[in-house]
């Protein structure tokens, strides 16, 4: 049922993509949309790590800045500041990667230095120096579509084709990676839910995930807790969403995602393990 997609490696720590894997959200953050100021404490940062990998997170993106919208944006020597501290301190207790969720090429750096494993930009390498910081850095590198920018992104999206839009986006960000010097094999692509999209395109994006696997790169996906779901299920509350995160998650998984971002892992693992097991003829290895 998966085909043999290469694995990552995740700065020595491999990441196999033989089938959809759990990337669990940590965000580090006064104001991130659904969790903001709860694990600022590096302290409580590393007990949730610890925590979504016993639940089975197969990689941990920790995020120093939030992307959500309206978000202000966070100068890099702050951001360093908060992801630094984290990543050294997870990175020593777990096994699995650790990613960094930066868009700026000084805190990618400082990242890797200090342990991180995988780039995760929602900016795409867009920013001046992110293309050669990974190039040079040599660790996987995820790049995410977004329309606009964080701060004004939601306020009117529009596309002729949100799908052939995306698609073209990503098929331009894999060429300049190349052209950087940065294999395909190494990048994940990411469509961007809700970065400059109304419930009509997120809906349209994930009718049409599988149009992304021509892209010869891994499919991240990122649902876990987004208006989108609180739209379909009349969650207000972010942290209520679970169940529909896991169904949204599960859902990108049999249209060919490799790689779930949640906050919810023990709930998306379930969901995950459930699917397998009908669909593949054989229960997903216990953990
Ligand atoms: N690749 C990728 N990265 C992402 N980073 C942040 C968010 C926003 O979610 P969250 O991190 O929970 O919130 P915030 O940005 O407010 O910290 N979504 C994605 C996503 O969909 N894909």
């Amino acid at each position: 049922m998966f085909d043999t997609t290469p694995t990552l490696d995740c700065a020595g720590r491999p990441l196999a993509l033989d089938r959809p894997r759990i990337c669990g959200i940590l965000n580090v953050t006064p104001d991130s949309f659904s969790d903001g100021g709860r694990y600022l404490d590096p302290a409580r940062a590393l007990e949730h790590a610890l925590r979504m990998v016993e639940e089975g997170a197969d990689l941990i993106d920790v995020g120093g800045e939030s992307t959500r919208p309206g978000a202000e944006a966070v100068d890099a020597a702050a951001e360093i500041a908060r992801v630094v501290p984290v990543i050294e301190a997870v990175a020593a207790r777990v096994a699995v990667p650790v990613a960094v969720d930066t868009s700026k090429p000084e805190v990618m750096r400082a990242a890797v230095a200090a342990g991180a494993g995988l780039i995760n930009d929602v900016y795409a390498l867009r920013r001046e120096g992110a293309l050669d910081a990974v190039a040079e850095l040599k660790v996987p590198v995820c790049v995410m579509h977004m329309q606009g920018e964080p701060r004004t992104m939601q306020e009117a999206p529009r596309y002729d084709d949100v799908v052939a839009e995306v698609h073209r986006f990503l098929t331009e960000r894999l060429f300049a990676c190349e052209m950087a010097g940065i294999e395909r094999r190494r990048v994940l692509v990411d469509p961007g839910f809700g970065f400059g999209k109304t419930l009509e395109h997120n809906l349209a994006l994930l009718r049409a995930l599988e149009r992304f696997r021509d892209l010869g790169a891994g499919l991240l996906v990122g649902l876990s807790r987004k208006s989108m779901i609180g739209a379909l299920t009349g969650r207000a509350a972010p942290e209520q969403r679970a169940a529909g995160s896991a169904a949204a998650a599960l859902i990108a998984a049999q249209r060919g995602a490799r790689i779930v971002r949640v906050h919810d892992v023990a709930a998306t693992r379930d969901a995950l393990a459930v699917w397998q097991a009908v669909a593949s003829g054989e229960a997903a290895p216990a953990r």
